[in-house]
């Protein structure tokens, strides 16, 4: 087995000095390359803290995250941007794409930053604008585009410098059905085809029925962990 992500005994405790929250619990998990995995739980049960001390924005106050066997608990704040621009796809519930870029400069920001010459951020780009059936969106701006198409142009962007998973937080929403819809097609069809792992946390009951294992956190702990087998979800260890 592939083992992607391995967050060993991770912990998040906020507010220690007055009315402590523990927002991650002593959390045990283990992600394997090619994973479509969801991350579910009320409000407030620690979804995006853990999804943000996995993604390294954020450092656990007990445990430790591999990332490919690298620990990056262990990683100073600068080499943790270059770990993450090269290694982690991030995709928000607001999409948080810029503005004042195209949809393709948007995609193409990252590979700049990270000084891919020109011929291979073009393919890439081209690619990538395919596989979000974009094609002819290439050269609009984010405020012409619809919730769902910004939505699947952050997907493109998340996975421009190839990283080693996707992480997103809610990614569905703030999209209509028929959007959410689509962007999960995008998704689990980038999963099945091009073996790219994602851990996304929801609310949504379609985007969860369509997940192949479902995390559920409840006060910063996994009380549940199942897998589906075809429909039906068969319990695993937990
Ligand atoms: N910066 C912070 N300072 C203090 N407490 C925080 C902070 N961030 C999160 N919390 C608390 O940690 C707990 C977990 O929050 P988190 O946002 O991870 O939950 P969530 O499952 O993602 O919630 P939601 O589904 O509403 O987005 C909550 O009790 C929250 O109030």
């Amino acid at each position: 087995m592939d083992t992607v992500i391995d967050a060993h005994d991770v912990s998040k405790i906020y507010n220690r000095e007055t009315i402590p929250v523990y927002a991650v619990n002593n959390v045990h998990l283990h992600i394997e390359k090619g994973e479509f995995t969801a991350l579910v739980g009320p409000s407030g049960s620690g979804k995006t803290t853990l999804l943000n001390l996995i993604g390294g924005l954020d450092k656990p106050d007990n445990g430790n995250v591999f990332i490919n066997d690298l620990d990056i608990t262990k990683l100073s704040a600068n080499e943790l941007i270059d770990f993450r621009l090269k290694n982690i796809g991030f995709v928000f519930q607001s999409f948080n794409l810029i503005p004042v870029l195209t949809a393709k400069e948007n995609v193409e920001f990252i590979m700049l930053l990270q000084g891919v010459k020109k011929s291979i951020r073009d393919a890439r780009v081209k690619q990538l604008f395919r596989q979000i059936e974009m094609d002819d969106k290439v050269d609009i701006r984010p405020a012409q585009l619809s919730g769902g198409q910004q939505q699947r142009v952050a997907v493109a962007r998340a996975l421009a410098s190839k990283p080693k998973f996707v992480l997103a937080d809610e990614p569905t929403a703030n999209l209509d059905s028929k959007s959410a819809s689509n962007l999960l097609d995008i998704m689990a069809k980038l999963n099945k085809e091009e073996h790219i792992t994602f851990l996304f946390s929801t609310h949504d009951q379609r985007v969860i029925e369509r997940a192949r294992r479902v995390i559920t956190l409840v006060d910063g702990r996994i009380v549940s962990d199942t897998a589906a087998v075809s429909t039906k979800h068969e319990k695993v260890d937990v």
